[in-house]
């Protein structure tokens, strides 16, 4: 296939210390233009330079490892089928399906922590509930300042993102990510091979991600692959750092400008398990997602090229909508138990 090997071993994505941005002070500017670029040409770059203390990351890393590690019957203690509407919990290698095909990783399904009680819970909120936390010590107090210190983040980064835009920085924040929903995900990425007769090609197939902005830490290990014009490139593993990627709905509201960039990952065939964190900073459920007025861009669809022949510039409606009509191709089981 020719689309199958990465092209173009000179092009790779940019870095940008985000330090300025991070600071929320003087300095904020050349960042943003930088994303902005980064924006319009791939709509992949990586941070350094965000403030996220390299101690919690790797404390994550090695909790998350020793969750993987194991067995098969012991992980399925916090099953998906557990965390019913709230969407959370482990699911077992080749239970989650990208275009219809099993993917090869497994993993686990947390997000924002809420309470039984809480008023969106006993709503049934789909996504929306407590999370399945494995009882491994210190997993529970490490996900959750883990995915405090990355929201956090990325407030900043769509601060960033909106002066690229020549918006007011609270922008995104006034109007969709106040409260934004935050779903965050570990995989893992076995190194073992695909049994016989399995109909498996990739480790995620290729797709786009569905909200605003997707925040991925990744291992060294690697994988990790962009679409771009001229072909697929690597996105490799750069020390301390997180590789950023635009979803679904900033495509819409900029009409295309700032385009969700399809990628896949490998099947991993290191001799290491892999193991990648992305965390989903999206707008909240119930925000209605709207164009920006007043940019330079299109809104062209773009269905025929898309992996989902999806015309996300006609999507309107809540964002919680949209996400469970892609979630539910994701899952097909779970669609018919909770929804
Ligand atoms: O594991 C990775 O590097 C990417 C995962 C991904 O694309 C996703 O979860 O949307
Ligand atoms: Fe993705």
């Amino acid at each position: 296939m020719a689309d199958s090997t990465p092209s173009s071993p000179g092009k790779s994505l940019p870095v940008i210390d985000v330090s300025a941005l991070v600071a929320d002070g003087a300095g904020r500017e050349p960042v943003a233009a930088q994303i902005g670029a980064a924006c319009r040409a791939h709509g992949f770059f990586y941070v350094t330079g965000h403030g996220v203390d390299p101690a919690l990351v790797q404390r994550l890393e090695d909790l998350s490892r020793r969750f993987f590690a194991q067995d098969e019957p012991t992980k399925m203690r916090w099953r998906m089928a557990l965390g019913g509407r709230a969407w959370r919990g482990y699911f077992p290698l080749g239970g989650e399906l990208t275009s219809g095909r099993p993917d090869w990783k497994e993993g686990l399904y947390l997000g924002t922590e809420l309470p039984a009680d809480h008023p969106l819970v006993r709503a049934g909120t789909p996504v929306h509930g407590p999370n399945l936390f494995p009882d491994i010590d210190g997993f529970r107090a490490t996900v959750l300042a883990y995915i405090d210190a990355v929201t956090r983040l990325g407030h900043r980064l769509m601060e960033g993102i909106a002066l690229s835009l020549g918006l007011p920085a609270a922008y995104f924040a006034e109007r969709y990510t106040a409260d934004p929903l935050i779903l965050f995900r570990i995989f893992n990425y076995p190194t073992q091979p695909v049994p016989e007769g399995m109909d498996v090609h990739w480790g995620v197939g290729e797709h786009t991600d569905y909200g605003l902005l997707t925040i991925l830490r990744q291992d060294d290990v690697g994988g990790l692959q962009v679409r771009t014009p001229g072909g697929w490139i690597e996105a490799p593993p750069v020390a301390q750092s997180f590789v950023c990627n635009i979803g679904d709905m900033l495509d819409r509201m900029t009409g295309g400008l700032y385009k969700s960039t399809p990628h896949r990952v490998t099947r991993n065939t290191s001799g290491r398990d892999r193991l990648s964190f992305p965390l989903f900073f999206d707008p909240n459920f119930e925000a209605r997602v709207r164009r920006i007025e007043g940019l330079d861009s299109a809104a062209t669809d773009d269905s025929a090229e898309r992996w989902d022949r999806a015309n996300v510039h006609a999507f309107s409606g809540r964002y919680g909508d949209y996400l469970l009509a892609k979630v539910s191709k994701v899952f097909p089981q779970l669609r018919d138990e909770v929804l």
